[in-house]
């Protein structure tokens, strides 16, 4: 079934499912999270195409049919995940103010309850549950009665009530132990009690689908930024995997609530640009959050439920029409572990606060260079080819503190392009072997993302000079990742730019100095610079600096490095502060604190000094004659 290229790594992680579950240790709690995590894997290598389709239907079909008898069962004897745990779980996490309380609540004794049977035998006549809280007649302790924290149970009836019905009434209790404590309940969380929790593999509807989807993650993508891993899944796809084999209660009324998350409102919005497609049975931002859950590994709350991973037949048909674009990334990344995968895609793309070139003071050439070769053939890919083709490799260098990092971030906003930005450190793994392939992983998603940046800021630490003594595995890293530079520029059609800063230029390894073509030195800014830095800075705050004393500083501050500039405005910024009485500093209001005037600049010129020196400036100044693309 396995497609040719199946990573070893998948068979070996479903070995190791399979001994899990049949070892006799874990608890059963454990092995319904292993089942589940099995069906997971499976899904996943379907969904990264490591699998076939029909291979990946027949190994559901052979998993879920086995796992349903055991996984969701309603028998509470031999139902690994059964609802009366979990609500009896969060009923006895209740506590009252004493740390040696425990609650008495077991799976035998709440069925004792005399209101729990009452609303057993309302469940069996299917009457309604709405029952008052204060009907829950639990004599209490020795005062405090009906709160279910510190409920003492007293054991009177006998009648033994069927499995099914356990598991609805202790969902309802649970619910009203919720509520009735405060816990906040999304509406949509809280299951119907029309609907009976069934076996979830083979007949049941997805009961309260929207709250179990939301509530859980998948484990492959955890964090944010869902526009950049939309392609990962198809919408048509995942939305197969959660809501298929409803069976005949497929059709029974949902509950759906209006109420969205923040989060889910951000991806409705995602959709709307990017497709109108409507999702069956599910508001499309529900829709788009299941793409993330694929059943397994959420929370074991009482409301979770599974849904089993076969899609139904139109399903698979709507999946086929889909967009094929994601199937090729997939194809293209499917050598790739998913846990590598996953690491480069959520830690690697990043947005941060917006910086535009106005914040980057001075530094005309290198800004002007950079347009050039980053935003300008980002726009017009068509005009900038042949010999106009851009270098696949840039190179920032200078003197600390000078803005190579604050241009870095400056490209991910401005160029529109995918934005890799990478610390050397995420890219040497302890694990020998890790680091290369998460150099390979990290090119492969790049292609698949083009137009692309990758951004490695103090390169010098990855590609240092190859010396007898270092560690075989950093060498091996290195080695990767010049051929990988390699090969991005040789495939003429890739838009992959490499933008390396460093501060310590000497170090780069000469292999490395020539893929990254363009080496641009960035300088301690000029006094015009520096007037900018510190007229951006002040603009923000109230102050009285005159033009001749703004001069002054500029004077005053020859040899400061960008990042001394600002450090310098803070401490001045603090002069007013420091003027404050240290009684009145608790009392006094914002706008009674004084401007800040030039003697704070004076006194904070006696404490920040430029932290570059003019023996280190000449280092690299005379490397930029060398090997620098300066004028
Ligand atoms: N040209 C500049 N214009 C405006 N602010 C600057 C400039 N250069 C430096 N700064 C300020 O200094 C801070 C540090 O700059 P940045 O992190 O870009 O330095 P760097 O060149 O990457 O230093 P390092 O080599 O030590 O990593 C910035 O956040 C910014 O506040
Ligand atoms: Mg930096």
């Amino acid at each position: 079934w396995s497609r040719p290229g199946m990573s070893g790594a998948h068979l070996e992680e479903w070995q190791h499912r399979s001994f899990d579950i049949s070892s006799g240790s874990c608890t059963p709690e454990q092995k319904a999270d292993a089942y589940r995590a099995h069906i997971l894997s499976i899904q996943y290598a379907w969904a990264s195409s490591q699998l076939s389709q029909a291979g990946a239907a027949g190994l559901l079909r052979t998993y879920s049919e086995r796992y349903a008898a055991v996984l969701d069962s309603d028998d509470p004897q031999t139902g690994l995940n059964n609802y009366a745990e979990s609500a009896l779980h969060l009923a006895r996490s209740q506590r009252n103010l004493s740390d040696k309380w425990e609650s008495p609540l077991t799976a035998d004794s709440v069925l004792q309850i005399p209101s729990v049977q009452r609303m057993i035998q309302a469940s069996s006549g299917r009457e309604s549950f709405r029952v008052a809280p204060a009907d829950v007649d639990i004599p209490v302790g020795h005062e405090s009665r009906g709160d279910p924290g510190s409920a003492q149970v007293q054991f009177t009836a006998s009648q033994a009530p069927s499995s099914s019905e356990v598991n609805n009434v202790t969902r309802n209790l649970t619910e009203r132990l919720r509520t009735s404590d405060g816990i906040s309940v999304n509406p949509s969380f809280v299951p119907q009690p029309a609907v009976r929790p069934q076996s979830a593999f083979g007949h049941s509807s997805s009961c309260g689908p929207s709250g179990g989807a939301q509530t859980h993650q998948s484990s492959f993508f955890p964090s944010s930024n869902p526009s950049k891993r939309k392609n990962f899944y198809s919408p048509d796809r995942s939305v197969g995997v959660s809501g298929q084999h409803g069976g005949p209660e497929a059709t029974e009324p949902r509950a759906v609530s209006n109420f969205r998350t923040a989060r889910e409102q951000f991806i409705v919005d995602q959709q709307k640009k990017h497709s109108c497609q409507p999702q069956r049975g599910h508001p499309p931002g529900m829709a788009a959050a299941m793409k993330k859950s694929l059943g397994a590994n959420r929370s074991r709350g009482a409301f979770s439920k599974f849904v089993s991973p076969i899609p139904r037949p139109e399903e698979e048909d709507s999946s086929k029409n889909s967009n094929p674009e994601p199937q090729i990334l997939d194809e293209r990344l499917k050598n790739f572990e998913p846990k590598i995968v996953e690491l480069i895609m959520s830690e690697i793309m990043d947005h941060g606060p917006p910086v535009a070139w106005d914040d980057i003071a001075g530094l005309e050439f290198a800004k002007t260079t950079i347009k050039e070769i980053v935003v300008w053939p980002m726009l017009r890919p068509d005009i900038f080819t042949g010999l106009r083709g851009p270098p696949k490799g840039i190179l920032l260098f200078g003197p600390p503190g000078t803005g190579k990092t604050l241009i870095g971030k400056c490209i991910a906003c401005q160029s529109g392009a995918t934005f890799f930005s990478i610390s050397a450190s995420s890219l040497t793994s302890k694990w020998v072997g890790e680091g290369e392939k998460m150099v390979r992983a990290l090119f492969a998603i790049a292609r698949c993302h083009q137009p692309a940046v990758i951004f490695i800021d103090e390169i010098d630490s990855l590609l240092s000079q190859r010396t007898d003594g270092e560690h075989d595995s950093s060498r091996r890293i290195k080695t990767e990742f010049l051929v990988q530079l390699d090969g991005a520029a040789t495939a003429a059609d890739d838009r992959i730019l490499v933008v390396g800063a460093t501060n310590r230029p000497q170090e780069i390894d000469e292999a490395a100095r020539r893929r990254l073509a363009k080496r641009l030195y960035v300088p301690l800014p000029e006094a015009g610079a520096r007037r900018q830095i510190v007229t951006n800075l002040m603009a923000r705050e109230r102050n009285h600096l005159r033009g001749q004393e703004l001069e002054s500083v500029v004077a005053a501050t020859e040899g400061f490095s960008g990042a001394d500039m600002t450090q310098l405005c803070r401490e001045a910024a603090l002069g007013p502060i420091r003027s404050i009485q240290l009684n009145d500093i608790a009392t006094i209001s914002a706008d009674q604190v004084r401007p800040i005037l030039y003697a704070d600049f004076q006194e904070a010129l006696k404490t920040v000094r430029p932290s570059v020196s003019a023996k280190d400036l000449e280092l690299y100044e005379d490397w930029n004659k060398t090997f620098g693309c300066g004028r």
